[in-house]
């Protein structure tokens, strides 16, 4: 492996496969080489960890159950922290995220929340057009030259100047490759793509501010990964002449073998790390994926996994207690509740639900939390406010969380509704014509969804259809004439079809949906299949 700052010779040149009009300003051959540097520095490991993780879901299989590490006990019981917070990210109080669209980047600086998450992961679909608009608007953000007109000219959007949102910038993770640019015969590393790229024109601009860069990093599954993680940051610091340290990163806990893990996590990054987030959708897919052979951990159908389930409430308590001993801070996740335009008793009840989530993860000692829509800043800015008079609550220690393996891993109560096994389908194939056509998140019955959300439905059904002696609450067994018929009569129960975001992807969506199902392993990500059908 090369060492932090070690140029590779330039050998064969990159290839770029995909073509957008002027991508050049981006892809300059300076840019490129930087881009092949990453990619032979660190491509290797980075085939390596995904083959650990391979390995380690055998395991799983096997029956085995994930537990803290022997190895690295010593690390966990001594007194350590992490590196000091910068200025810009003591206060985080709301976070707003989403994808990288020009509007929404510009919607999101000046919505007021304190920070924003430029989105290249769950709620983007990564197809070129997606990828170049994105970094191109994030170029020009941190430029402050931003601006976008709505296609029948009726609105000019332009950023505020007097905006304080801190960006933060989410890459893709480790599994998904980028297949529109490949060195020496390989495709690269979409994480390394995205936060190459963005780190290669947009750093040291914002390294003379004191805005980092700050990165949010995803589906770390352990602490050999966030190590990696350590040696591509320091790379990238030594190659463009910046501070060691100065790119400061959040990382995700949204994998189930992760949350074993987190002390040694933010020991591997410690002088860069300002936090763990509690990223609990994917989590909740993780940990379907981990027990996907394990019977006795079947989740019930997906509107009965809350935040109250033992196990998701362990894991984010466990998480508040682990950083504040590390002195860093303890992020909240999404509440999907989005509000509901035209029906006020409706939309109170969401926000009423978005209320309550954030008012449990202020009162259990998060230091700030996400939202996904920006009429939902009050909502979550008033519950913080009340409890946290500081700029963070790092001193609520939380010495008083239990939450053992067991505690992590414990099977839930609850029910499969024939609604719940209809909405599962339904939400799937939704979801899969949007991301198809180009759309990473979507509205769909009034919940945000997005790749974290939709893949909690892909995985309930295979797990609940591959076990074959489980039954819906009527006592219908879950099978698979079961999910045929849904399936068959899904069209037909769209109203306004053709309205739907990606409507011509949905037959497209059905297929591949089945194919997921039907298949005898359960696919570690859908995007990982699905992107080879994306321009
Ligand atoms: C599991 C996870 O990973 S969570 C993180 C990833 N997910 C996200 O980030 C969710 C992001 N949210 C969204 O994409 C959107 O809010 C959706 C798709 C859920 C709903 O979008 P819409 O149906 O367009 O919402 P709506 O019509 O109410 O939007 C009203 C305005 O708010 C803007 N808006 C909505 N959400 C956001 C956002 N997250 N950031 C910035 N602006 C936003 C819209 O662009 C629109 O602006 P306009 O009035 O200038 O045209
Ligand atoms: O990325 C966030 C999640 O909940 O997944
Ligand atoms: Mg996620």
């Amino acid at each position: 492996m090369a060492g932090m700052a070690a140029r590779i010779p330039e050998q064969t040149p990159v290839q770029v496969t995909g073509a957008l009009a002027g991508q050049e300003d981006l892809l300059s051959p300076a840019a490129l080489a930087f881009l092949a540097r990453l990619h032979r520095a660190f491509e290797p490991e980075r085939q390596a960890r995904l083959a650990a993780r391979r390995q380690r879901q055998a395991r799983f299989d096997a029956g085995e159950l994930p537990d803290f590490r022997a190895d690295t006990r010593a690390l966990r019981e001594a007194d350590w922290t992490v590196a000091p917070l910068p200025e810009a990210l003591l206060d985080r109080r709301v976070e707003i995220t989403g994808p990288v669209e020009p509007k929404m980047v510009i919607n999101a600086l000046n919505s007021g929340a304190n920070c924003y998450m430029a989105d290249f992961e769950d709620s983007t679909s990564p197809t070129w057009e997606n990828l170049l608009t994105g970094q191109r608007a994030l170029r020009k953000a941190v430029a402050g030259t931003l601006d976008w007109m709505a296609p029948d000219g009726s609105k000019h959007y332009v950023l505020d100047p007097s905006s304080r949102t801190v960006l933060i910038v989410r890459p893709r993770g480790w599994h998904l490759d980028e297949k529109h640019v490949w060195v020496d015969g390989r495709r690269m590393s979409g994480a390394l793509f995205d936060l190459g790229l963005f780190a290669f024109h947009n750093a040291r601009a914002l390294q003379a501010r004191d805005r980092g860069p700050y990165f949010y990093l995803p589906k770390l599954e352990c602490m050999e990964e966030a190590a990696l993680w350590e040696r591509v940051l320091a790379f990238i610091e030594g190659d463009l002449g910046l501070p060691q340290q100065c790119m400061k990163v959040t990382v995700l806990i949204e994998t189930l073998p992760a949350v074993f893990e987190m002390d040694e996590i933010l020991h591997a990054l410690r002088g860069r790390i300002a936090g763990l987030n509690c990223g609990r959708w994917d989590y909740i897919f993780s940990y379907l994926k981990t027990f996907r052979r394990h019977r006795d951990r079947v989740l019930p159908e997906r509107g009965q996994v809350g935040m109250t389930q033992p196990f998701l409430k362990a894991y984010s308590e466990l998480l508040i207690r682990t950083c504040h001993r590390r002195g860093a801070h303890a992020m909240g996740g999404m509440a999907a509740q989005i509000p509901i335009a035209g029906d006020p008793i409706a939309n109170e009840e969401a926000l009423a639900r978005v209320r309550a989530d954030k008012r449990r993860e202020a009162g259990a000692g998060h230091d700030g939390t996400w939202v996904a829509h920006p009429a939902l800043i009050p909502v979550a800015r008033a519950e913080f406010d009340a409890v946290m008079t500081g700029p963070h609550q790092q001193h609520v220690l939380r010495e008083d969380v239990v939450a053992g393996r067991d505690r992590l891993i414990e099977p839930s109560k609850g029910t499969i509704t024939r609604a719940g096994f209809d909405n599962n389908v339904e939400v799937c194939v939704r979801y899969l014509a949007a991301w198809l056509d180009g759309n990473g998140c979507v509205p769909i019955h009034w919940l945000m969804e997005d790749a974290a959300t939709a893949e909690i439905a892909r995985a309930q059904l295979w797990q609940w259809l591959h076990h074959g002696d489980l039954h819906l609450d009527d006592g219908t067994p879950v099978d698979f004439s079961l999910f045929d018929r849904a399936l068959l009569a899904l069209p037909s129960r769209l109203a306004d079809r053709m309205k739907l975001p990606g409507a011509s992807r949905l037959n497209a969506a059905i297929a591949l949906l089945d194919e997921f199902t039907q298949a005898d392993t359960l696919a570690p990500f859908f995007t990982e299949v699905a992107y080879e059908r994306l321009p």
